[in-house]
């Protein structure tokens, strides 16, 4: 237990798409015994519920509603995590291109944000969780003990992506890959409501030319310090 939580602290993890974000909180969570919670995940979760609904991404009436009656829950498989809206398993659904680019025009309407606000702050307010999307550290737990802001260029985080859509076999290339990438870290950076960028006590990280688990031991080792610290306190 932390001196500083009952479950010990929270971690933020924010970047830009493909960063390593996902891949790199769930091998943490794993060393830390700590919960993963993939925020992007929720947002994509309601971008697929609007599209299903036929709801337009301005139409802030008919979204708010929308997450009034959604709830998104994380059930473990094994050694990965089911995304579930509504007790539906939509782990894959959520995952293509097309859903990716929606959740970015959802997730810049504010009563999204406000929603999914409440559900992780809810989530996470006891610590020994690992938080990671695009404004954990910024809005969400501002009082994270320990954040991270990972990058890379978006060479090759199109590259990575790429990689990962080719390997199911999808005929996307290279380049519409790295455009996309581009495309979505614009929107993200770019909207009025919790736009994507780095929280000032924010470690940065540059994944572009290190290996996961190089990374991997960089953030383990600042987890544990802190963790070192707060056992003195
Ligand atoms: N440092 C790295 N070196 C090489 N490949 C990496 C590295 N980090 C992640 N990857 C790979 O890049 C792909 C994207 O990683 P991941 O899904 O974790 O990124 P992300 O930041 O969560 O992306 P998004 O925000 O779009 O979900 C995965 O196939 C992953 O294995
Ligand atoms: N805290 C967050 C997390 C995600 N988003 C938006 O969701 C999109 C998908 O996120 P992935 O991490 O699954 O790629 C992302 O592009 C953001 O638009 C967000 O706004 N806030």
């Amino acid at each position: 237990m932390s001196a500083v939580r009952e479950n010990g602290v929270i971690v933020a993890i924010d970047g830009p798409s493909g960063a390593g974000k996902s891949s790199l909180t769930k091998l943490l969570a794993q060393r830390l015994g700590y919960i993963h919670i993939d925020t992007g995940a929720m947002f994509r979760a309601v971008a697929l519920m609007s599209k299903r609904a036929g709801i337009a991404t301005d139409d802030d009436a008919r979204l708010a509603e929308l997450c009034r009656g959604l709830e998104v829950t994380f059930v473990r498989d094994g050694e990965n995590c089911r995304v579930l809206a509504n007790g539906e398993d939509v782990s894959t659904e959520i995952r293509t291109e097309e859903i990716g680019l929606l959740t970015s025009a959802i997730s810049a309407r504010k009563p999204v944000r406000e929603a999914l606000l409440t559900m992780q702050r809810a989530m996470g307010a006891k610590g020994g969780v690992i938080l990671e999307g695009r404004d954990i550290g910024t809005v969400v737990f501002p009082d994270a003990e320990v954040k991270f802001f990972l990058s890379a260029s978006a060479e090759e985080r199109g590259r990575r992506r790429y990689l990962e859509l080719a390997a199911r076999g999808d005929k996307a290339t290279l380049e519409e890959t790295i455009a996309k990438v581009i495309q979505r870290d614009q929107q993200d950076e770019g909207r009025e409501h919790a736009p994507l960028k780095q929280a000032d006590d924010a470690l940065p990280i540059d994944s572009t030319s290190l290996s996961i688990e190089e990374v991997l031991t960089v953030m383990e080792n600042a987890v544990r310090e802190r963790l070192a610290q707060d056992d003195k306190r």
